[in-house]
């Protein structure tokens, strides 16, 4: 049996503020702002897990109003999200993430980013594609006020 997914997410970029991608710190002027680390891009991954399953959205597995969640690390709640009991018997087949951003230039962290991505999903490294385009300076993304990410996975069992 095969489920497909697909996850969106947008947080705000600023500055005094770290910007992680994928669990990579990336040096930046600017980082993301949420509740959590903000790593939009396993937000994203998150979100397309929970939508192949039908389970609601990541807001409903760790609310934003839940002190626990509070600069949580984005890769331990990917985890959490993997051992919840309805999840924890899929296979992720594949996964195509992308991350729009007009900078910084992320390509130089491709590699480890969908590294740490197949060791979290315990898949391997040619199932993860991991894609970052500009907007050519369009939209939010473009003015770089933030950073937005979506993301589509194929489940099997
Ligand atoms: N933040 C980014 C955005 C893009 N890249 C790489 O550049 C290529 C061209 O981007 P365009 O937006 O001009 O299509 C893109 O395919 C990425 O390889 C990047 O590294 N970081
Ligand atoms: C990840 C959570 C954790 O509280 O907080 P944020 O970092 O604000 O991220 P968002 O994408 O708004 O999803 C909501 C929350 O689940």
């Amino acid at each position: 049996m095969f489920r497909i997914g697909q996850g969106y997410d947008v947080h705000r970029l600023v500055p005094g503020r770290e910007l992680v991608l994928c669990g990579v710190k990336i040096p930046h002027s600017t980082g993301l702002l949420g509740h959590s680390d903000a790593d939009v891009a396993v937000h994203a991954l998150m979100d397309a897990l929970i939508g192949a399953l039908a389970l609601g959205d990541i807001g409903g597995f760790f609310p934003d109003t839940d002190p626990a969640y509070a600069g949580a690390d984005s890769m331990k709640l990917l985890e959490q999200v993997l051992a919840d009991p309805r999840v924890r018997d899929w296979r992720v087949e594949n996964l195509d993430l992308t991350i729009v951003a007009q900078k910084p230039r992320l390509l130089p962290y491709r590699e480890t980013m969908r590294q740490n991505l197949a060791a979290a999903l315990r898949i391997c490294v040619g199932q993860v594609s991991v894609k970052a385009t500009t907007t050519e300076k369009l939209g939010f993304e473009g003015r770089e006020e933030g950073i937005s990410a979506s993301c589509v996975v194929l489940l099997s069992r």
